[in-house]
């Protein structure tokens, strides 16, 4: 493996390391004063590994808790706690059945109850039930249709908020008198609470005009039965403590250390990267051809790094994903160039319904993609970036981190 490439990989990995959740947790729970009854609730793609995080440091004084993660996310058994696994990014039969579980846990909390409340990206495929009068094959089609609209998780969840009897804020009213600590690790740009996994304990910004709004800005077609089955969300709630333990921040700042560490000059260009995907990477090559024909904005050997997460309109059938597919396309924008490395990946682990996590390209990725046959313009017309990228060794492949806090971006420029 070529030194730009090994130092990409190691760049990556340690960066994730540092937003891993378990010293998240340990540290937030460390700064705060919990009582005896704690009843704990964690969602989300990083759900088992903060619940296991609080259990280790609370132990017995959890009464009874209840974990919801993806499918393959959960690490096994922990000890006085249920755990499920449920659909994503679609929720499923299970999501309906464990977040039944959660409400009747929480439902006639006393006064002197407490409520942990782990919450990380994906939380809102996984805790889900819907309004009185829509069937799990609405909900399903509805996220479908949402998710390839080209709109932003703002958005989406907006939409998502007003369709559900947890998620804005309500999962915060069900619990009511007890007290709710949420302690929430970041993958929504801007770190929006009342967007991450659909706040379910933050008081809601976004109204049914809002909703309105959205469906027609995206041309969506909703069933007559889900039209009528909307509900206006809660403004505010007095019984909820909210902190952010981990962010894409974080991310981006160990990736500058860990490359100045490894010897290149590095600068942070945004934590808030949301364009469309493919023009993403082609913005991203040309900073870099800058790099390299001018030493600028920094010199070689050098680091630029970004982080956020792009969007897809997935109109082709291909499988890949905003990553994969930002990568594919700034190989275009560097081909032939020698000795730089364009990287994009999801901190998850899981780029789109992939198994990948994102895509790795340089200056040969082209040439290689042309000796298999590959048109690249196809490829992306068609969202087939893991097929491309696979072909050619340009996939990144982590597997499930136990973390999720949005996406890591770089570039990487030799002396
Ligand atoms: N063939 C494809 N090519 C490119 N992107 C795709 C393709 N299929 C799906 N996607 C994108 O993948 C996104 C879902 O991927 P992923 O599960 O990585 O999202 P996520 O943001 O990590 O999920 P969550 O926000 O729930 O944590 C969809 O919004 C869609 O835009
Ligand atoms: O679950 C979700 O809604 C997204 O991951 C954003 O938090
Ligand atoms: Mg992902």
């Amino acid at each position: 493996m070529n030194k730009l490439r090994e130092d990409a990989l190691r760049i990556i990995n340690n960066s994730i390391d540092s937003v891993l959740p378990e010293h998240a947790v340990k540290s937030q729970l460390s700064s705060m004063s919990l009582g005896e009854n704690i009843y704990l609730v964690a969602i989300g793609k990083a759900a088992w590994r903060m619940a296991k995080a609080a259990k280790d440091f609370l132990k017995e004084k959890i009464k009874n808790g209840i974990v919801i993660t993806k499918y393959e996310h959960s690490q096994g058994i922990i000890e006085g706690l249920q755990i499920y696994e449920a659909g994503h990014p679609i929720p499923d039969e299970n999501t309906l059945k464990a977040t039944r579980k959660v409400i009747e846990m929480i439902k006639n909390l006393g006064k002197d109850d407490e409520v942990l409340f782990l919450v990380s990206g994906g939380g809102s495929s996984l805790f889900e039930l819907p309004n009185e009068g829509i069937e799990l094959e609405d909900l399903q089609k509805l996220n479908n249709d949402l998710l390839k609209s080209g709109a932003n998780i703002v958005e989406i969840n907006t939409i998502r908020k007003h369709i559900s009897q947890v998620k804005g804020g309500q999962f915060a009213k069900i619990a009511e008198p007890a007290k709710i600590y949420a302690l929430i690790l970041s993958d929504v740009i801007g770190d929006r609470l009342d967007s991450i996994a659909s706040g379910p304990a933050y008081p809601d910004s976004t109204t049914l005009e809002d909703v309105k709004k959205i469906i027609s800005k995206y041309n969506l077609s909703l069933p007559e039965n889900l039209l009528h089955a909307f509900s206006e969300t809660p403004k505010s709630l007095r019984n909820v403590d909210t902190y952010i333990i981990g962010s894409v921040n974080k991310v981006c700042e160990n990736a500058k250390l860990i490359a100045e560490q490894l010897g290149y000059n590095s600068i942070i260009l945004t934590t808030t990267l949301d364009c469309e995907a493919k023009e993403a990477g082609l913005f991203l090559a040309s900073i870099a051809r800058e790099l390299i024909e001018k030493d600028r904005p920094i010199n070689k050997p050098c680091a630029v790094i970004l982080g956020g997460e792009t969007v897809v309109k997935v109109q082709g059938n291909g499988l890949g994903g905003r990553n994969q597919e930002l990568a594919l396309s700034a190989a275009r924008g560097i081909y032939n160039y020698e000795d730089v490395i364009i990287v994009s990946v999801g901190t998850d682990g899981t780029d789109g319904p992939t198994d990948a996590a994102g895509g790795i390209v340089d200056g040969q990725t082209i040439n290689k993609l042309i000796k298999q046959n590959i048109d690249v313009e196809f490829a992306l017309k068609n969202n087939d970036s893991y097929t491309a990228l696979d072909a050619i060794g340009g996939l990144i492949r982590t597997g499930p981190t136990g973390t999720n806090v949005n996406d890591l971006i770089f570039i990487l420029c030799g002396a």
